[in-house]
Parts: structure tokens; sequence; C-alpha cells
């Protein structure tokens, strides 16, 4: 699904109206009566609610929101902050309409700041995408002081004072919302992890914005949801033989890590692959026939550490290579050979990339390969270099992948997949209970599977990382994020597939 920028959702509001023939307060009315049903199946009429209104149209969601609670019975308070003189037409003629019972406050310094009850509901309707500039003086003054209390916070579409699409300036002051909702579409700014903080748990609800306008949009940013992803899975034939499905070499595993290795190779099995052959050193080759009997093992001659190349390398349509493998020297000319004499699709992931990343001379090597890159942030750092903050780290990730024509998934909370023809797309799956070690050598093998089966790169990384975090989500059930292992990641795979399999 595409993602908007503030510019494109504002011309989605306008194309909405000139193509349904409403009026912008229809569309108001529509939007805060989505809000309202989220909030209302949320919070219990019984709480006090307190909601803070800008000047532009966020505000006048705001208002139309305190009316429609105050018609199912929630005991509503508005306060208009700033200066109304300026507010938007939409702004004003809400305010109008707002019934006498509703108690109004205004806000215009800081001397009227209002305290407010401790079990009071705060709905943030100061500012949406129409922000466009940092929020300074009473606004911000207003969110310091909700930012200090422990009332639940929800916003209305934005947090306010955090920007849509770009890094907000540090002095503005920015809400930190338990819940964040969204109308129509999530905003990129929802996926970074740094604003994590001040956008809560996000919902999106639908307002009905023109389809056709979305459909026609030109954007390079992406989220990935279950509809976008099910129709990549590939039906089996029905005369099927394993040679069809790929054979995939994985590279893992390292003394002491041969558990890497055993949990690459069951990922890549997993996802399906016809035939896989995990080559470790020979410390790991009774823990691989055993843990993985479904695997062939290929025993290095080094005992701890990868030190060479299958014999056949030609026999192999792709090549997973990195977890758990160590940097010892040995292991680094190994890669070294790997990289100038191959010509697989290579997916490359931790000590592979931690290698890659300490020799010029080995980067120089890249071009010759379809490369995937699966790094969590710390390795991207040690690829590219620190970034200033998670909108340069992707535009730095897009620049890292038109240079060396490759893909980089970027893990973490929203895995980021950067492409060389400069999209990005975000996942929507996973939880915090994938923190731990070991998801990220599943996901290899799982991603190392798919191209093992002629999926495109593209694809393979979309299929690869949506699963891995659905099969996550899955678990959750059965030990939840605390006990959550990297085992329990790739045992619930099949679920996740069989679940993806439903998805028309
Ligand atoms: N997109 C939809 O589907 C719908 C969205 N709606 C809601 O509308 C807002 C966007 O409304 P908009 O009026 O464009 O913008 P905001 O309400 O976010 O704020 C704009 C006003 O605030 C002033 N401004 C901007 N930045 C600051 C600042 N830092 N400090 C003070 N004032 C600021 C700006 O005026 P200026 O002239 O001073 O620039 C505007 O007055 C969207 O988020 C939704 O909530 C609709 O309801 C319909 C559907
Ligand atoms: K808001």
């Amino acid at each position: 699904m595409k993602l908007l920028t503030a510019a494109q959702t504002r011309e989605a509001d306008a194309f909405t109206i000139q193509e349904e023939g409403i009026s912008s307060t229809e569309l108001m009315e529509r939007a805060a009566k989505a809000f309202a049903g989220w909030f209302e199946n949320k919070f219990p009429p019984s709480e006090e609610v307190f909601v803070f209104c800008g000047p532009g149209n966020n505000g006048g969601d705001g208002l139309v929101v305190a009316r429609l609670l105050h018609q199912r019975h929630y005991k509503v308070q508005v306060l208009v902050v700033g200066d109304t003189q300026k507010a938007s037409a939409d702004f004003k003629v809400n305010l109008e309409q707002l019934p006498k019972e509703v108690p109004q406050n205004h806000i215009k310094s800081e001397a009227d700041l209002v305290r407010l009850p401790e079990k009071a509901c705060v709905i943030d309707a100061l500012f949406g995408t129409g922000l466009n500039r940092p929020v300074t003086g009473v606004y911000a003054k207003v969110i310091e002081q909700l930012n200090q209390y422990d009332n639940t916070i929800t916003s209305i579409d934005m947090p306010s004072g955090l920007y849509t699409d770009s890094q907000t300036p540090a002095e503005g002051a920015i809400i930190k919302a338990d819940y964040t909702i969204s109308f129509q579409l999530p905003k990129q700014a929802f996926f970074l992890s740094q604003h994590e903080v001040y956008v809560g748990e996000w919902h999106v609800v639908p307002i009905g914005l023109s389809e056709q306008f979305i459909s026609q949009t030109q954007t390079n940013l992406f989220f990935t949801t279950a509809k976008d992803v099910a129709h990549l899975l590939k039906p089996r034939k029905k005369f099927s033989h394993k040679g069809i499905y790929g054979h995939a070499l994985l590279l893992c595993g390292g003394f002491g890590k041969i558990g890497a290795a055993v949990l690459a190779a069951r990922g890549c099995l997993r996802a399906g692959v016809g035939l896989l052959t995990v080559q470790a050193p020979s410390a790991g080759y009774t823990v691989l026939q055993t843990a993985v009997p479904e695997a062939m093992t290929l025993a290095d001659k080094h005992r701890k550490h990868l030190s060479e190349l299958p014999q056949e390398m030609d026999k192999f349509n792709v090549i997973g290579v990195g977890p758990g493998l160590g940097t010892e020297r040995v292991t680094k000319s190994t890669i070294g050979q790997l990289l100038a004499t191959s010509s697989h699709p290579l997916v490359i992931d931790a000590d592979a990339i931690n290698i890659i990343s300490s020799s010029e001379k080995l980067k120089a090597q890249l071009k010759r390969n379809q490369l995937i890159f699966t790094p969590h942030p710390k390795e991207f750092e040690r690829l590219i270099g620190k970034s200033n903050n998670d909108y340069d780290r992707l535009k730095d990730m897009l620049e890292f992948c038109q240079e060396y024509d490759c893909y980089v998934v970027l893990k973490g909370n929203n895995t980021a997949l950067g492409t060389p023809d400069g999209e990005i797309y975000f996942n929507t799956t996973g939880n915090p209970g994938m923190a731990t070690g070991g998801t990220g050598d599943v996901l290899t093998g799982i991603i190392t599977g798919f191209v093992a089966q002629n999926y495109t790169l593209k694809e393979a990384c979309l299929l690869g990382v949506y699963l891995h975090g659905l099969a996550a989500d899955l678990a959750l059930n059965t030990v939840g994020e605390v006990s959550m292992t990297a085992s329990d990641v790739v045992d619930h795979l099949p679920q996740a597939i069989l679940q993806l399999q439903q998805v028309t």
C-alpha cells in the first residue's frame, strides 16, 4: 500500500471533495465520526474527555469529535488553544455548532493552562498534517504540560508537533500520544523508531478518500500488508519434484555459533526450498546433521571457522552467508573468494556484513552479484556510516541500494526494505518478542529459501520479511513476547504461510 506525504493527503482531500460533490465540512464530519467510533470502542462514556483544539482543520476535527462524544453522553470539555482569529473556515463552522452544554475554555497564554482530573482522557487535536513549522509558544506550553501528566492522550491524525514525512526540527514541542488514530492511511513518520515515543500505538480509520486518486498518485514509499504480499506466493505445481524448488547453499556458523546455522537452515527449509546444503566448520557437522536432518551438510576443513567454499558451486542457485560466521582472518579471505568468484545471488547478513564493511577491497567486489543485505541498524552503521536521524538513514540506505544495485533489508520494529529503484517498503508484521538472538538468522534462511525458488529478489525480501514477522505474531498466542525465541519464530512459519495463503 502507498504512503502519502502531507501534501499528497491535502490533494486527496480536495480530489475526494470534488469527486463526490461534498463539502469540506462533510469530509470533516466523516473523519471525526470515524475517530469517534474508534474512541467509543476504546473508552467508556464514564471517562471525562478534554479535547485540545488548534486553529486548523485538525482542531476542526476535534470540535466535531467533541460534539459527537457529547451526543453519546461523554462528559466533554473543549479547550481552544491560540488565536481563533486565524482559525480555518471549517474550524469556525464547527465552533458555532458546538452545543452550549459543552464547556469551552480558551487557552491564549501559559496563564490559561488548566489542571486535568487524574482519570480524564485527552484528545489531541492541536495540529495534524498541516503543521508547517516547529511548535513553539502557547501551543508548546500546552504540549509540554500534557506530556507531563499521566492522562491517556489520543491524537487525531498525527501527534501534534510531529512532521508527517520529514525530520521535525529539534526546537519543536511534540505530543507524546498513547494512541494515534490516522485517517485513511498511516503516515511515514509512524514507521520510524525515533518516533515511537510520540506516536504510541497507531490505528488507521477509513474516511473514504478517493481510491482513484490514491492509485494514480506517484510515490516511492509503501507499507506492506497481507494483501500486498499474499498474491506473490506461488502455488506448488502438481507434478513437483525437489529440483524445481532450487538448491540453496548456506555459509553459516562458527565454533560456539553453530546454532545460527541451524536456525538459518530451518528457516530456509520452512520457506520451501527444494534442496539445502550447509557448509559449516567441522565442529558443527554432527550438530547440523542431527538438528536439521533435511539439510545436506559439508564439513569445512577448519574445525572452528569457515575457511573454504564448496567444490561444486554451480549446482547452487543462491547463497545465504553470514549468520554466526565470526570475523577470523580465514573467514574474511573465504568471503573475499566468494565475492571474487561467485555469480550467484547472495543474501548477506551478520558477520558477512561486518567483514565487507571493514574492507574497501571487498566492497569493490560487490558489483558482480545480485545482492540482498539484511543488516540490523548497528551492522548497517558499520556498512555505510552513522546517519543523523531515521530519515537520513533511509536516504543513505537508498543511496547504497543504488550504488551497489542491491536490496537492503534494514531490520527493526518496522523493517524497511530499500530497492535499487529507490523504493522503500515498511513491513507491518512482527513484535518486540523478536528482539532476541537468532531471529535474524531465521530471516536470512527464509529469504535465501525464497530466492532459491525463483522468486525475484524483491519478492523474496517482501515475502520473507512479512512472513517472518507474521510467524512471530502467531507465536505470541502460545509463548508471548517475553519467552519468544528464534526457534518459536521458525516453528510458526508453516502457520504463517498457511494464513497468508488464505488471504485473497
Ligand atoms: N486528510 C484527511 O483525510 C482529512 C483531514 N482533515 C484534518 O485536517 C488536518 C489538516 O488540516 P490543516 O488545516 O491543513 O492543518 P492543521 O490543522 O494541521 O494545522 C494548520 C493550521 O495551523 C497553523 N500552523 C501550522 N503550523 C503551526 C505551528 N507550528 N504553530 C502554530 N500554528 C501553526 C496553520 O496556519 P498558519 O497560517 O499559521 O501557517 C494552520 O492554521 C488533518 O490532519 C486532519 O486532522 C479533515 O478533517 C478532513 C479529512
Ligand atoms: K493531532
